[in-house]
C-alpha cells in the first residue's frame, strides 16, 4: 500500500492541504442532500405543533403542519422523510392493536402525503412501541417476555396497513427475529411487490435513545424496563454481521445500522462484508448532545452537524437518518 509513496521531502502530504480548490479536488468523500433521510414526529389533530425539550429544534406536528415540512424536504431534495407517530395515551394497549388499525394516524398521514407529494418518498415505523401501554416493541408474555413469534404475526398486520396506505418503504424497527422474511411474504402475497424493506438489522439496546422516547411519548409506559432481550449488545459487532445476512436472506432491500456515530465500525464493517445499500441513524440523543453543546456555545454548530454527517459517508453509510436533515440540507444548498 504504502510502497509508491515516495519519501518526504519528495511526498509532502501538505501540499494537498494548501489551499481550497486542492482540498475540493482530492476530497474522497462528499455529503449531499440525496444522503438525508429526515425523521418526523406526527399527532393527530388540526393546527398542533409541540416542541420536544430534549431534541432543540425538532416538533410534534399535526399533519396539516407537517405538509410544508414536507414541501420542503422536496425543495431540498431530501428524498424520504420517515414518520413516527405520537400515540393518544388513551389508543394504547398492551397489545398495540392501534399499530396495524388501517384508518390509524400513520396509514392516514402515509396517504395524505403521497396524494400531496407524489415525489417525496414515505418510510414508516414498524414495531409497536409508540402503541403499547407498556411501551415495549412486542408482545408480552406473563413474565414481562417479548414474545417473538406473536410479535411478528402483528408486525407484518402493521406493515400491511402502511403498505395499502402507499408507504414506499416499510422499516421494522423490532428486532424480532425472522419479521423481515414474514413481512416480505406477506407483502408479494398482497401485491405489494414494490414496496421496499429497509431492515434496522443492527439496533443496539442504547441509551442514546432516550430523547425519542419523550418524542414519541413511550418513555413514561417503558418506565425503567430495558429492551436488551431483543436489541443487540454494545459489545457486539460480528453478531450484527449475522444479523444483517439474515435480513439480507429474508429479502432485506436496505439494512441499517443505529445508533450511528458511536457505531461508525459495525457500519463499516457491514458495508465491506455485504455491498448492500447500507444506512445509519443518527439517533435522538447524538443530536440531543451536539444541540446542546452548541446551545452552550462549546461546539459550532453547523460544522459539527456537517462533520459528523460526513463521517457516516466515510464510515460507508449511503445515507443517514437525521433529525439535522433540514439543517443540513439548507447549508448545503446555500454552499451550491
Ligand atoms: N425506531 C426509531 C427509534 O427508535 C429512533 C431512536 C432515536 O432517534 O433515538
Ligand atoms: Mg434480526
Amino acid at each position: 500500500m504504502s510502497t509508491h509513496i515516495a519519501p518526504y521531502p519528495l511526498s509532502r502530504p501538505r501540499r494537498l492541504r494548501r489551499d481550497v480548490f486542492t482540498r475540493n479536488l482530492v476530497r474522497e468523500h462528499h455529503l449531499t442532500t440525496h444522503d438525508l433521510i429526515y425523521p418526523v414526529f406526527v399527532l393527530e389533530g388540526e393546527g398542533r405543533r409541540e416542541a420536544v425539550a430534549s431534541m432543540p429544534g425538532v416538533e410534534r406536528l399535526s399533519l396539516d403542519l407537517l405538509l410544508p415540512v414536507a414541501r420542503e424536504c422536496v425543495e431540498l431534495g431530501i428524498p424520504v422523510m420517515a414518520l413516527f407517530p405520537v400515540i393518544d395515551p388513551a389508543l394504547k394497549t398492551p397489545d398495540g392493536s392501534e399499530a396495524w388499525n388501517p384508518d390509524g394516524l400513520i396509514p392516514r398521514v402515509v396517504a395524505r402525503l403521497k396524494a400531496e407529494l407524489p415525489e417525496l418518498g414515505i418510510m414508516t415505523d414498524v414495531a409497536l412501541d409508540p402503541y403499547t401501554s407498556h411501551g415495549q416493541d412486542g408482545l408480552l408474555d406473563g413474565q414481562n417476555y417479548i414474545i417473538n413469534d406473536a410479535t411478528v404475526e402483528v408486525l407484518v398486520r402493521q406493515a400491511l396497513a402502511q403498505a395499502a396506505a402507499g408507504v414506499d418503504i416499510v422499516a421494522p424497527s423490532d428486532m424480532m427475529d425472522g419479521r423481515i422474511g414474514a413481512i416480505r411474504q406477506a407483502l408479494e402475497a398482497h401485491g405489494h411487490v414494490h414496496t421496499r424493506i429497509m431492515a434496522y438489522s443492527a439496533k443496539y439496546a442504547s441509551a442514546f435513545y432516550g430523547p425519542f422516547r419523550d418524542a414519541v411519548g413511550s418513555s413514561a409506559n417503558l418506565g425503567k424496563a430495558d429492551k436488551k432481550v431483543y436489541q443487540m449488545d454494545p459489545g457486539n459487532t460480528d453478531e450484527a454481521l449475522r444479523e444483517v445476512a439474515l435480513d439480507l436472506a429474508e429479502g432485506a432491500d436496505m439494512v441499517m445500522v443505529k445508533p450511528g456515530m458511536p457505531y461508525l465500525d459495525v457500519v463499516r464493517r457491514v458495508k465491506e462484508e455485504f455491498k448492500a445499500p447500507t444506512f445509519a441513524y443518527q439517533v435522538s440523543g447524538e443530536y440531543a448532545m451536539l444541540k446542546a453543546a452548541a446551545q452552550n456555545g462549546w461546539l459550532d454548530h453547523d460544522a459539527v452537524m456537517m462533520e459528523s454527517l460526513l463521517a457516516f459517508k466515510r464510515a460507508g453509510a449511503d445515507g443517514v437518518l437525521t433529525y439535522f436533515a433540514r439543517d443540513a440540507a439548507r447549508l448545503l444548498r446555500q454552499q451550491g
